[in-house]
């Protein structure tokens, strides 16, 4: 419950200043004038929360395309920079900006919201559902051989300058994001923000190194390491992005192979196919985190919008205080991927709170898995699997980038 002397409001460029400063103090960080995460701002979506005069609270909101199941780009609400300055926290400051953002993105006509939580334990109770996407920290050691079924090219792959790799990076990752579920469309700023090369974002790497293949590209920073044995140089990967499973194969060959390097680490797809390229898999090591959380904001217009992989009809009884235009009864019907969704007085089969929706929305968790956790209730046998498989993709759901 918020704090009745708690006003919000959308900022303009006078606010810009004490906007950063109360942003960086929130974050621990330096305020500066040109913060990474701040570039990609829109005055017009961003909202500071104020006690009185003091602006203590800050939020944006970032408009993007969002590829969902069936490569449709669903136009979504990107909330970022949340912070309230130490000193006025758990009086209800995220609270009252959570609220206003998700009538803000509905009123914008966009139905899903996402983000990236800096704890796991904040932003459930605002409906927002983990693991949407997941995210494998993987490190594997260099020379490792491929399976013999593996073919790597002959094409020359080349190292480029940053202002040589961006146009040929700006097109390929435009016609990839579109083909992949859970990545994300990119203004200019985007690329300054998630490729920042500046020394205070570098954690002490070398600048980014862009190796670029006719159709692909990969962009790394090195480790420098060594022993008594030599050079053992880290190669952390910060995107690799193919339009071909053969430029794939041929990039990543290329890292494992690079001279005076001992590893590779790369925060990529839980299902990344290299586990099942190299000949030794236990080699390839992995962490799982979580990566986006989605929250349905207008579950009528959300569900309709992506791809379903089996015919489904049951009713879903959803609990969402928060947005209670999504709450009550609706029949789900999918016939050949398409869904309709109708409000229904009809007995649920099923009943669960929106952000188990959320965690389901892109198939990363399965609808099976969250009846396991007490999340989601069956009271139709049968319609929780028969969800979970409709929900499901091809692909596990892969966000390659933080906003
Ligand atoms: C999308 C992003 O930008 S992620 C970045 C989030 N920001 C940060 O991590 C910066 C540091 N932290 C902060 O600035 C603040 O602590 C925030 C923004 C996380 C929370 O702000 P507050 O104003 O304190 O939250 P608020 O008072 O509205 O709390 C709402 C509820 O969330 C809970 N909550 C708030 N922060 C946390 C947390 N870090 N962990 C667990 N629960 C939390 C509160 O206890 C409260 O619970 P209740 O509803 O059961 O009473």
């Amino acid at each position: 419950m918020a704090d009745s002397a708690l006003t919000i409001r959308t900022i303009d460029d006078d606010d810009l200043p004490e906007f950063r400063r109360v942003f960086a103090w929130s974050f621990l960080d330096e305020p500066v004038d040109e913060h990474r995460w701040l570039k990609v701002l829109e005055l017009d979506r961003a909202h500071a929360v104020f006690d009185g005069d003091e602006m203590v609270g800050t939020g944006g909101i970032l408009t993007r395309e969002l590829t969902v199941p069936g490569g449709v780009q669903a136009r979504v609400g990107a909330v970022t920079v949340v912070g309230v300055k130490p000193g006025h926290r758990r009086r209800g400051m995220a609270s009252l900006l959570m609220e206003t953002q998700l009538h803000s993105i509905r009123d914008a006509g966009e139905s899903i919201a996402i983000l990236w939580a800096s704890e796991g334990g904040i932003y459930r109770r605002f409906g927002y559902g983990e693991h949407a996407s997941s995210l494998s920290m993987m490190t594997m050691p260099t020379r490792m051989p491929f399976h013999p079924g593996v073919p790597v090219s002959t094409t020359r792959i080349r190292q480029v300058t940053r202002e040589e790799a961006m146009p040929f990076m700006r097109e390929v990752h435009d016609r990839v994001r579109r083909t992949r579920t859970g990545w994300l469309s990119r203004v200019e700023q985007s690329w300054e923000v998630h490729l920042s090369d500046a020394e205070r974002d570098r954690g002490g790497l070398t600048s980014y190194r862009y190796c670029l293949h006719p159709q692909g590209y990969v962009v790394f920073r090195v480790k420098h390491e060594s022993d008594n044995g030599g050079p053992k140089h880290e190669l952390h990967v910060r995107e690799l992005v193919c339009e071909t499973e053969q430029a794939y194969a041929d990039l990543y060959r290329f890292l494992l192979d690079v001279d005076l390097a001992g590893s590779i680490s790369f925060f990529t797809a839980t299902d990344d196919p290299i586990l099942h390229m190299v000949g030794n898999p236990r080699k390839v090591r992995q962490e799982l985190t979580d990566a986006l959380w989605l929250r349905v904001v207008d579950l009528e217009k959300a569900l309709p919008l992506r791809r379903y992989q089996s015919d489904v009809d049951s009713v879903l009884e959803v609990e969402d205080p928060l947005c209670p235009w999504n709450a009550g009864r609706w029949r789900l019907t999918v016939k050949g991927g398409e869904a309709v969704v109708t409000r229904t007085d009809d007995p649920a089969d099923v009943s669960l709170d929106v952000a188990a929706l959320g965690s389901a929305y892109l198939g990363g968790a399965r609808l099976s898995v969250l009846a396991r956790a007490h999340r989601v209730v069956e009271h139709t046998a049968g319609h929780v699997d028969a969800l979970s498989f409709a929900f499901l993709g091809a692909h596990e759901p892969h966000c390659p980038e933080v906003f």
